[in-house]
């Protein structure tokens, strides 16, 4: 499959992966649904509204981000937050970037702390997304970097530890021989791209990565970094919309 498809086609493959993913989890079992973010979600949320009879009838979804609140909402869906539902039956969310084994990338829209707190309190986390996001090792299709969210406070002596975090002799963590990280700035504002939690973003250009979850505990130990845009062993299941109509599972 082409990374390269149509812009319309991409935005069908998203589509199909979205519907297949509620289509196939969310059962009228299910109670407590957790909404992840951008912009194949939009999808997902969008066929629960079409289904909505077949749903659980005191069905409360879980936000990820201002912007799924805003969508469950103006779709009438009941919103609810992890302090009343501590335990989420099942998060459907999409990805940038998803391995072999399904560790994943996520954060492109900065939304990675709040994703992964409520994939964390689910039984089961489920993730959508187009074929371009389709990968064997993280890193190979996703060039943006791994997002790292850090306090506003700490971003420069961060930014400075992270670019002296080498990859290791033999086949090591990663194949960048100096990790990039670059301050997320934001578009029609001047400065950084603020979190929904008040923090900045760093996307860190570490190249192909061989060893997401060693990387990840390297990151998540420095002081003032409060979540990283790794989910490694987190996703039960991905499903990758296909430009041909199809979805390949995973
Ligand atoms: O911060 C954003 C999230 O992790 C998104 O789920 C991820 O960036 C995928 O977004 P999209 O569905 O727009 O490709």
């Amino acid at each position: 499959m082409s990374p390269s498809s149509p812009p319309d086609l991409v935005e069908q493959a998203k589509e199909l992966a979205a519907h297949r993913a509620v289509d196939n989890h969310v059962t009228p079992a299910v109670r407590v649904l957790g909404v992840g973010s951008g912009s194949t979600i939009v999808y997902a949320v969008h066929r629960l509204a079409a289904i909505r009879e077949r749903l659980h009838p005191d069905l409360v979804c879980v936000p990820t981000s201002f912007q799924s609140r805003q969508l469950l909402v103006e779709l009438g869906f009941r919103v609810g937050d992890l302090d009343e539902f501590p335990r989420v039956d099942l998060t459907i969310d999409g990805a940038d970037e998803v391995d072999a084994q399904l560790n994943a990338i996520k954060g492109g829209g900065a939304a990675q702390l709040r994703e992964k707190v409520v994939a964390a309190a689910s039984d089961t986390f489920i993730l959508i997304a187009d074929h371009r996001k389709d990968s064997t090792q993280l890193g190979q299709q996703w060039t943006q970097g791994v997002p790292v969210e850090v306090v506003p406070f700490a971003y420069a002596t961060v930014q400075r530890q992270i670019a002296a975090i080498t990859p290791g002799s033999g086949p090591g963590l990663f194949t960048a021989p100096t990790p990039q990280p670059t301050l997320r700035m934001a578009q029609r504002k001047a400065g950084p791209v603020v979190t929904d939690n008040g923090n900045f973003v760093l996307d860190v250009d570490f190249g192909r990565i061989s060893a997401p979850q060693v990387l990840f505990e390297r990151l998540i130990q420095l002081p003032g970094v409060v979540e990283v845009g790794l989910f490694c062993g987190m996703a039960a299941r991905a499903y990758f919309g296909q430009a041909d109509g199809s979805v390949r599972e995973r």
